[in-house]
């Protein structure tokens, strides 16, 4: 809009502090200054009206490093990945037109691109649990937890409500002003949020996807409108609604539970007749659970998680799986560099830094060849990137990605 034509001459996947590409009637310059690695901006040229934009940039945004190698992989992302850095930190998406770009560019009636970190493998499904306050959400997730510590991992949600006696910042709530809120939710970092009973309530994305990153199950306890968001979303998730045996028994427990004032129960009962109202809403909830007695209801919600009631989640075999996981993305990580006879050495910590260049793209699949880290004989090493079964993406990581190794040559 009237800004100076930032100079670029590139096409093509090359390595440059400056990388254009064309994408239908528009050119994306990706473009960070040298002294300051940190920020990054994007420009866009609009061939049909001659205007330079500068959008809004959303996500979280790479690591930056001196050098980057980028393509476009469709009509709404650009892959780039970043040089000398460990290998899963180094691949992320330029979404340009997915739909939460294309659902972000009508909220903020500007030009929008997000960043995505791509994640080598598939996270497990997260599950939302929903139902009126009172129901046993809370109850019944804090026995998941208790039980299988190694498997599930809690959406700490954000609330600028007050915290009760027993609760505990950064545990139960990020308990939080609302203009900070305001202020996050805007700069696109909640995947949802609501007005809750007379509060913000709300999903980071980094809530979600930590938990996910450690190898865990996400469990999220939010009201009908934040799985209604989510629905919406990019997240593939397990919708489950609880109900209360009767409307009665519902007002008995939130009574008993005794944290909230008169006046605070009667409007969430008023809401709560709302969200049962919405409770076999088509394509909304997964699952409708009745929880009458706790423990039934609670072995009905492990045998829609699939959960084998013998297996215990002990120390010891919470530390295996911890350790196999691990070792499992340090898999994923290595590459076969001598016809899969052996692996190279990876760091355990999996800090070692790698510096792939894009080398060709099919429709599915980039071919990355390793500058740093050569094969037997300075054969050059190739490595794959399947593309083809990603899922998530902005506002989240995406994942799914696939890495194979291609022999030496
Ligand atoms: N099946 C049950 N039978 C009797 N009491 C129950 C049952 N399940 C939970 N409770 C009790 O009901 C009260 C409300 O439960 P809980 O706090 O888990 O509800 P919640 O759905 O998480 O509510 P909110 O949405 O307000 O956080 C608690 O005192 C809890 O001990
Ligand atoms: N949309 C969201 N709803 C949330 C979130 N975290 C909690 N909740 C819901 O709020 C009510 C009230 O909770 P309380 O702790 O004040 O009793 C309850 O229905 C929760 O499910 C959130 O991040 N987003």
């Amino acid at each position: 809009m009237g800004e100076e034509a930032v100079h670029f001459s590139v096409v093509d996947a090359k390595d440059c502090k400056q990388s254009a590409f064309e994408v239908g009637d528009k050119t994306y310059v990706i473009c960070r200054s040298d002294d300051d690695l940190k920020t990054s901006a994007v420009k866009i040229h609009d061939k049909l009206t001659q205007t330079w934009l500068s959008p809004t940039i959303l996500g979280e945004q790479p690591l930056l490093t001196k050098s980057q190698s980028v393509i476009p992989v469709s009509d709404e992302k650009i892959l780039v990945i970043e040089k000398g850095v460990p290998l899963n930190e180094s691949i992320w998406f330029l979404e340009i037109d997915t739909p939460f770009v294309k659902q972000q560019r009508k909220i903020k009636e500007t030009e929008v691109v997000s960043w995505s970190k791509g994640v080598i493998g598939v996270g497990q499904k997260p599950v939302v649990i929903s139902g009126p306050s009172g129901v046993g959400k809370g109850t019944l997730i804090a026995k998941l937890m208790k039980d299988y510590p190694s498997k599930f991992g809690f959406s700490v949600s954000h609330t600028t409500r007050s915290p009760r006696e027993k609760e505990i910042d950064g545990v139960h709530y990020h308990f939080t002003e609302r203009i900070k809120i305001e202020k996050d939710i805007s700069e696109g970092k909640f995947l949802e949020f609501a007005h809750v009973h007379g509060n913000v309530y709300g999903t980071s994305i980094e809530a979600v996807e930590s938990v996910t990153d450690e190898g865990k199950r996400c469990i999220l306890d939010i009201d009908v409108q934040g799985a209604r968001s989510v629905r919406a979303s990019s997240l593939e998730a397990i919708f489950i609604f609880v109900c209360p045996p009767s409307f009665e028994e519902l007002e008995k427990r939130l009574r008993a539970r005794g944290t909230e004032t008169e006046e605070q129960i009667q409007k969430r009962l008023r809401n709560a007749q709302a969200e049962l109202d919405q409770s076999n809403e088509p394509g909304l909830f997964h699952h409708l659970l009745v929880n009458d007695d706790l423990e039934t209801c609670y072995e009905n919600l492990k045998k829609l998680l699939s959960l084998d009631d013998d297996q215990e989640d002990s120390d010891d075999f919470c530390k295996f799986k911890k350790y196999f996981y691990f070792h499992c993305v340090l898999m994923l990580h290595c590459v076969f560099s001598d016809g899969g006879s052996h692996y190279p050495s990876v760091n355990k910590e999996d800090k070692e830094t790698a510096s792939y260049s894009i080398v060709s793209k099919t429709d599915s699949e980039i071919l990355l060849q390793s500058e740093t880290n050569e094969g037997k004989n300075g054969a050059i090493h190739l490595l794959a990137l399947d593309l083809s079964s990603l899922s998530g993406g902005a506002p989240g990581r995406t994942r799914g990605l696939k890495i194979g190794s291609v022999n030496s040559f």
